[in-house]
């Protein structure tokens, strides 16, 4: 039985192999060593945090395979700087082509717009996919439990690690989580969708987000759009979120980033 998972894993993993025969790793590398410096990806979440605000990964999001086409006037520099300016603490860019309409481009106008710190949103599988990331300026990648085996995850992130950059481990159920919370890192995203099914809902968080424990930040990712969402999830412990589509919907992205934004964090 193959899921909409395995089909993205299928055809990055014929991509990357391509990319890699195109250039090899010491020339990645290179680029990678020259690089804008890394901007503290974590660290700026965590600050956030503490300060007791919400923070906000937001996501610069053109398409999506269970949504189609989200935004037509998709320009990645301006969105960048309107969720800048609208209080978003880090950016997410989609950089998967064939299920998202992303591209490395786009992560590279977003960063040089802001001073946020850059996820690179894709279907990581090989060290050669961070130094490819971080050659392009991202701060941090993101680790798919769901998609990854348990040495592939560690090889992973001590790339990133090496690189300076974060790196946030996705899951969506326990098993997961539990395979999460053996490896280093301090950022565990819920993915609140099923990425075989796209099932959504926030009971994902409710249900896992006690486990994460009080030394890792944890993320709460996809399916808000509200104020309220956020109170919600702050009931179940989480104070940083990823979101793309809801924000992606509107005309005025600053004013959306800021209006949702403007509760103050429950006591
Ligand atoms: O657009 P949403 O529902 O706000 O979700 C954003 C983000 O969480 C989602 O894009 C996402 C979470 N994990 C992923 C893994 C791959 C691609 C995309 C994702």
């Amino acid at each position: 039985m193959t899921n909409v998972l395995d089909r993205i894993k299928a055809y990055k993993l014929e991509e990357v192999a391509a990319r890699k025969a195109q250039r090899p790793l010491a020339e990645v590398e290179a680029a990678a060593k020259s690089a804008s410096p890394v901007r503290d990806f974590e660290g700026a979440l965590r600050r956030k945090v503490s300060e007791g605000r919400y923070a906000l990964i937001a996501e610069v999001k053109k398409a999506s395979p269970s949504k189609g086409l989200i935004r037509a006037d998709f320009e990645p520099a301006d969105l960048a700087a309107q969720y800048e300016r609208g209080g978003a603490t880090c950016l997410s860019v989609l950089t998967d082509a064939p299920s998202f309409q992303g591209h490395e481009d786009y992560l590279v106008a977003a960063r040089s717009a802001v001073s946020l710190p850059v996820l690179r949103k894709d279907f990581m599988y090989d060290p050669w996919q961070v130094a490819e990331a971080r050659a392009l300026g991202a701060d941090c990648i993101l680790i798919i439990m769901a998609s990854v085996s348990e040495s592939q995850a560690t090889e992973l992130e001590d790339a990133a690690r090496a690189w300076g950059m974060s790196a946030l481990i996705e899951v969506h159920d326990g098993q997961e989580l539990d395979r999460a919370l053996m490896l280093q890192s301090g950022l565990i995203g819920i993915n609140n969708r099923n990425l075989k099914t796209f099932e959504t809902s926030l009971d994902v968080t409710r249900d896992l987000g006690a486990r994460v424990g009080g030394e890792r930040l944890l993320v709460s990712e996809s399916g808000m759009a509200t104020r309220e969402d956020l109170a919600k999830l702050s009931g179940y412990g989480a104070r940083t979120f990823l979101i793309g589509e809801s924000l992606m919907r509107k005309e005025d992205v600053e004013a959306a980033t800021r209006n949702l934004l403007s509760d103050p964090v429950p006591a």
